[in-house]
């Protein structure tokens, strides 16, 4: 049934994803499934739900990515980062939450799932201090826009960009940022199985560029 259902919803898309990444996302859907009854990783129950929900509305972010590593702070159980990962294993991924028992799941689930281009941090994204700068700090459900910029700029440096996950176009959080940020890019995102209107928000700092 969940195999079906994702690839009833990829058809619907432009995605490439190969067989085992199909199998891999399954699974990542079976284990958060299985960890949910434990660990309240997420308040979506139903794992027919999971596979539109966290999947689908995970991977439609995978063709605005920049090439480099990339940061997804306030990952909970791993979303978007993990499905990401899985369809781009050649691209770095760092996922960090400050909650332990999200990046227990994360990690355990890379174990089972032959999953190697991810590293779990335990961090507060404050404290967090990269060895590199990254490509891109990408969020889902995180923070409000000031807010992830305020906490992660030193992630990143002049070329990179922060990626904010949105449901509805965010005007009013837009219009109220300083002038030194600029709004590179809106894209609004297609999720099939999934009503509602969801935006891709990419930012950067105007006076760095
Ligand atoms: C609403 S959940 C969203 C999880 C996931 N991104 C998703 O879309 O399902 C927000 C997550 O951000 C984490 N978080 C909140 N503030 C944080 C901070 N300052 N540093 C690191 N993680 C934080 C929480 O522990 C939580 O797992």
């Amino acid at each position: 049934m969940l195999r079906e259902r994702l690839d009833e919803l990829l058809a619907q898309t432009s995605l490439v994803v190969t067989d085992h990444q199909r199998e891999q996302l399954v699974k990542l859907v079976q284990a958060l499934d299985k960890w949910n009854k434990a660990y309240n990783l997420t308040s979506v129950r139903d794992p027919l739900e999971m596979v539109a929900k966290h999947i689908v509305d995970s991977l439609v972010v995978s063709p605005y990515l920049p090439q480099g590593s990339l940061i997804d702070v306030g990952t909970g159980p791993g979303l978007p980062g993990l499905p990401l990962a899985i369809i781009n294993p050649d691209k770095p991924f760092v996922l960090l939450d400050s909650l332990g028992k999200r990046i227990r799941f994360i990690r355990q689930t890379c174990h089972e799932l032959g999953i190697k281009n991810v590293t779990a941090v335990q961090s507060r994204v404050e404290e967090h201090q990269p060895e590199q700068p990254y490509a891109a700090v990408l969020s889902r459900a995180f923070a409000s826009i000031q807010d992830m910029l305020d906490w992660c700029g030193h992630l990143t440096d002049a070329n990179g960009a922060f990626l904010a996950m949105k449901g509805q176009y965010p005007e009013e959080e837009l219009n109220a940022l300083p002038k030194n940020v600029q709004v590179r890019a809106v894209y609004p995102l297609e999720v099939p199985g999934l009503d509602g209107q969801r935006h891709l928000i990419a930012l950067g700092y105007a006076d760095t560029v």
